[in-house]
């Protein structure tokens, strides 16, 4: 069953430039890890904005689990999509600690299992005792950790990864690039995730695709 069905995405910045992304269509199974590639500038960060919903597309539709998320009459708000997004800038709330960022998408849970949950989390990525900090008492790499457990705190049908690996340090990258290995096919999730690192798409993905350089149209492959 396709999870992620993209049909004819067309997106542009401005009226007058080129479309970034040009009558684009792609599916993708459940529990499928697609790794996006491409050179910088091809349009990977605004795909993975338009399937969460921050960009709103010019014309195509976009499914996730079979529910029309965006077409020419339909608007869901990323909150209302099933899709956790892990940003290559973290985004984390600047004003909240540790802990509740990971709990900010976790309100219909009861308390035992948000509790249950946000220490799952914290252990998945190797950030227990840090809980009560805030993002900018943080290095870098725990930040882009606690970005990805807040990701997958709520249990999302489809995980989107912007570069989620790119502040850590070799040895941790290799370690939590296996365990959300090994989470992903667990939960049988499906996760697209953005890089420009060749060991991520060896180690974790069953396949990628390349975007073009000016538009993503035609030019995408499968590899
Ligand atoms: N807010 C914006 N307004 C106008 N143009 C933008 C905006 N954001 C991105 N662009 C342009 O859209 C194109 C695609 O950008 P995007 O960030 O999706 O590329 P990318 O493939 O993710 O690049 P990188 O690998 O460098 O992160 C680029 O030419 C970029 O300059």
């Amino acid at each position: 069953m396709s999870i992620l069905e993209i049909e004819g995405l067309t997106f542009s910045f401005t009226k007058k430039e080129e479309p970034v992304i040009d009558d684009f269509s792609l599916s993708i199974e459940k529990g499928e890890i697609v790794g996006i590639l491409g050179r910088s500038g091809s349009g990977k960060s605004t795909l993975l904005r338009l399937i969460s919903g921050l960009e709103m597309p010019l014309k195509g539709t976009i499914k996730v689990a079979g529910k029309t998320v965006v077409s020419e009459r339909v608007y869901l708000h990323p909150e209302e999509r099933g899709v956790g997004m892990v940003f290559q800038d973290y985004a984390l709330f600047p004003h909240m600690t540790v802990k509740n960022n990971i709990l900010f998408g976790l309100s219909r849970m009861s308390r035992n299992e948000r509790k249950q949950r946000m220490d799952e989390m914290l252990e998945l990525v190797q950030l227990e005792g840090f809980e009560n900090r805030y993002p900018h008492e943080l290095s870098g790499g725990q930040q882009q950790r606690v970005a990805l457990a807040r990701a997958l705190a709520p249990k999302p049908s489809i995980l989107l990864m912007d570069e989620p690996f790119s502040n850590l340090d070799a040895d941790l990258r290799e370690t939590i690039r296996e365990e959300l290995g090994v989470i992903l096919n667990n939960a049988n999730m499906t996760c697209i995730m953005v890089t420009h690192d060749r060991h991520d798409v060896e180690a974790i993905c069953d396949r990628s695709v390349v975007l073009g350089f000016t538009s993503i149209s035609n030019n995408y492959c499968r590899i």
